[in-house]
């Protein structure tokens, strides 16, 4: 061994020990021990990873990291290039080459999770306090109770959260059982890869021995048919092994186009729970939690009295566009050196706010119908049938559907508990008559633009 590959190994070591602290310990076993440092020339550091996988991953995820982390190291580069390397690695923490077989799931299969991601700072309200029990339920392990559990709901609400906080839990509980954790659209990219590399034994093989299977966004399979193919079969045969299988989409299972009705039966065999838009109390929640941990990374700074009720008033869309605001906050607040009071947020957050203003409620469509055709908002939402009633009830539920970002199992609540198939019958009804008949399509439109005023 040259003085200079010792020394390349002794800067690698360095920062792959800062890069630990940096990424946490699960994200750096899972891609950065996998990884050499090549070489470095001018400021160039070569980084040899052993798979095309783990090469893309760790370049859009960890790129910034590893530069800093080999600045750190005393190696003064300012961009990085990545090969995958066929040789077997001389400092290799795991080396492939050793394994008589590869593992039975080789870690850099499994997405990394964001640390912040806990059960401890999910903020539980009426909203998600089932899907939250649920979680936990599965976090505990023990029998499996139900198979699989279904999360879903829409943007921003905490679904991913929610699968993050499983998947450390389980690791931290029982580090010996196998957690897959990964995005449908990360699962068909292994596929595509094992069918281009002719390694669908080994794909199968490594899926069918996780002891927890999570995948996130399953709607992303819909459409697709060799995958769908692919996933049916994981997924019966994990069941049949009696292993836990957790899955998120942004809709129902019964609500996600073109996916097989084989699978959406299975999909809905187990738990299906709904993260509902967040309430006024649960915003709150979130806003003071938050703050707590931003006053650490801002110190002196602290929020005047009133500000978090007008967030949690005025941001109803989702948590991510209410955590933005407010990181928005800290941060201009810091930088012009002034406190966080009203004046402040008025004047940093103007453009969140303008959005958040057009938003329009199921509650405002249906008030705003039931004025229109002159019926009690009652019976708007009530059980009557008369076609005097049930005809404004349908334009409602179709402007409902048309105007909110709600889903139909959702929109079915705020009518009086109804079915999702009979607020996808009335936004169909109305869509066939509006093309027929004039009238009620000029009262649509009029509704439609006195909504958006
Ligand atoms: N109840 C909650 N308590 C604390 N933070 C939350 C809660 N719900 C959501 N968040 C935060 O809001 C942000 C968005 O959540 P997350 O990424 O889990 O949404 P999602 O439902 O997966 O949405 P998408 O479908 O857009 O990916 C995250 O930063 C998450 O930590």
């Amino acid at each position: 061994m040259t003085d200079e590959t010792r020394t390349m190994q002794d800067v690698w070591v360095q920062a792959s020990d800062w890069l630990r602290d940096r990424v946490g310990s699960n994200n750096h076993t899972a891609w950065i021990a996998p990884l050499d440092l090549g070489g470095i020339e001018a400021d160039e550091a070569a980084i040899a990873a052993p798979t095309r996988f783990i090469s893309d991953w760790v370049q859009r995820h960890y790129a910034d990291a590893i530069r800093d982390a080999l600045v750190h190291a005393g190696a003064p580069v300012t961009r990085l290039s990545f090969r995958v390397a066929t040789a077997p690695r001389a400092t290799a923490p795991r080396k492939r080459s050793d394994a008589a077989r590869p593992t039975p799931v080789e870690p850099e299969m499994s997405a990394p999770l964001d640390a912040r991601f806990t059960f401890d700072n999910f903020v539980v309200g009426k909203p998600n306090e089932l899907a939250h029990a649920a979680a936990r339920r599965v976090a505990e392990g023990g029998a499996v109770t139900f198979n699989p559990l279904f999360l879903y709901g829409g943007v921003g609400l905490g679904k991913t959260h929610l699968m993050h906080a499983i998947a450390s839990e389980v690791r931290a509980r029982r580090p010996e059982s196998r957690v897959l954790y990964l995005s449908a659209e990360q699962f068909m990219y292994r596929f595509v890869q094992a069918l281009r590399e002719r390694t669908v034994m080994d794909f199968k093989e490594m899926f069918r021995t996780v002891e927890v299977l999570m995948v996130d966004d399953v709607q992303f399979i819909a459409g697709k048919e060799s995958t769908q193919e692919e996933f049916f079969h994981t997924f019966n045969a994990l069941v049949d092994q009696g292993k836990q299988i957790v899955i998120s989409a942004d809709r129902a299972p019964g609500e996600i186009k073109d996916l097989e009705d084989r699978i959406k039966s299975r999909l809905q065999c187990g738990l299906v729970v709904d993260l509902h838009p967040t309430d006024y109390e649960l915003r709150l929640g979130i806003l003071q939690s938050k703050t707590d941990s931003l006053r650490g990374q801002y110190a002196g700074l602290c929020v005047e009295p009133g500000v978090l009720e007008f967030l949690a008033h005025r941001i109803t869309s989702n948590v991510r566009v209410l955590e933005g605001a407010l990181q928005r906050l800290f941060a201009f607040a810091s930088l012009v050196g002034r406190k966080i009071d009203m004046d402040l947020t008025q004047d940093c957050l103007v453009d969140t706010l303008r959005s958040s203003d057009r938003k329009v409620s199921i509650e405002d469509i249906q008030r705003r119908v039931a004025e229109h055709y002159n019926i009690r908002l009652s019976d708007l939402v009530g059980q009557k049938r008369v076609r005097t009633i049930a005809r404004p009830r349908q334009v409602a539920m179709y402007l409902a559907k048309q105007m909110t970002t709600r889903s139909l199992p959702e929109i079915g609540r705020r009518f009086g508990g109804r079915d999702h198939t009979t607020i996808m019958h009335g936004v169909r009804k109305i869509e066939e008559l509006c093309a027929e008949d004039h009238s009620l399509a000029e009262d649509v439109q009029l509704l439609r633009r006195a909504l958006e005023a």
